[in-house]
């Protein structure tokens, strides 16, 4: 790896493909592997790595809490002083909510690295080796101090804010599609990476999330407000709205979004399309009458880390004004070019 360290990495496993085998009587790929067998596969020698097993699941199986569950690890690894940053091995489907989870949360230079797979640890072509490698190179590099979390894929090193899983099968499995890779890494363990750009103050950590409901409503040709009626009823207490373009839903839906933010409920206006920044422009049901009835736009950030976001601010029991503030602020930090942070 070319890199001389003193001090130790801490290996975070909770499962996803990198750790996963293919049960041949079930047919089915599921998460077997400890941390150990995911380290040994890397077949690093010298570099010193402690391994901590906090979960072995599908990252489509986690909750809000076990993503907090990966940041209080975090911590505890950190809280060595001879811990040089952490690795954390998790499931491709929900890393960019996790790895935004910590991002927010992060209040240590040391760097937090997060990679995983999308072939098996027994395929005939697995790429978790080469990415834990990359991602061990990455955790004891000075440059990547002061940056909070990264994701690592396929050698190409991302921000986390922005960053989501773009691609189901291929190995180049993360994009941003606003501002691109900040770096690479070598598969000689070299990395490269655009000078660090400033992060806001870390949130406070929430000690759970689980009584806090926060809903993702899509918006399509001919919605309803049935659906978001519904998170309403199921004790929603934030919806995020993966909506249309630049952010437009229709008439129907923006008068049931006034009724809701009228009666304390945090709505947030996302899109489905790949980039962009979300913009109240459109009336009639627009993104301007959403932002009018109160919804507040997500910038860049889109609907699985708006969600990731609302959640934690409203698991902090923040007032809706902060909400907003932070929500506009941090939407704006992937880089969009309509205004500074
Ligand atoms: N490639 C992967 O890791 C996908 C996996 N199903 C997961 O998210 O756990």
């Amino acid at each position: 790896m070319g890199t001389t360290t003193t001090g130790q990495v801490t290996l975070l496993a909770t499962g996803g493909t990198i750790a996963s085998r293919t049960d041949s009587t079930a047919g089915a790929t599921v998460a077997a592997d400890a941390g150990s067998a995911v380290l040994a596969s890397a077949g690093l020698s010298d570099i010193a790595v402690e391994v901590v097993d906090l979960m072995q699941k599908g990252s489509y199986l986690l909750t809000f809490d076990d993503m907090l569950a990966v940041r209080r690890a975090i911590q505890a690894a950190l809280a060595s002083t001879t811990t040089l940053g952490v690795v954390v091995t998790h499931g491709t489907d929900t890393m960019e909510e996790t790895a935004y989870l910590v991002d927010l949360l992060h209040d240590d230079p040391r760097p937090v690295v997060f990679t995983g797979a999308q072939n098996a640890a027994d395929s005939t072509d697995p790429d978790g080796p080469s990415n834990l490698r990359a991602a061990i190179a990455l955790a004891v590099s000075p440059d990547a101090r002061g940056r909070g979390a990264l994701i690592v894929f396929d050698g190409e090193v991302h921000t986390v804010p922005g960053t989501r899983k773009t691609q189901t099968t291929r190995l180049r499995a993360f994009g941003n599609p606003d501002r691109g890779a900040v770096g690479s890494v070598s598969t000689a363990g070299v990395t490269a990476l655009e000078p660090a750009p400033a992060r806001p103050a870390p949130l406070g950590t929430p000690p759970s999330g689980a009584s806090t409901r926060v809903d993702i409503v899509a918006c399509y040709p001919g919605a309803d407000a049935a659906l978001f009626s519904a998170a309403l009823a199921a004790g929603a207490r934030g919806i995020v709205l993966e909506a249309t373009g630049l952010g437009n839903a229709n008439a129907e839906l923006c008068e049931a979004v006034r009724k809701a933010v009228r009666d304390g409920v945090v709505v947030v206006t996302s899109t489905r399309v790949h980039a962009g920044p979300v913009r109240g422009v459109y009336g009639a049901g627009g993104g301007r009458t959403l932002e009018d009835a109160g919804a507040i736009p997500s910038g860049l950030l889109r609907p699985s880390q708006a969600r990731t976001l609302l959640h934690a601010l409203l698991a902090l029991e923040l007032p809706p004004e902060d909400i907003a503030h932070h929500v506009l602020r941090r939407g704006r930090l992937t880089g969009d070019p309509s205004g500074p942070p």
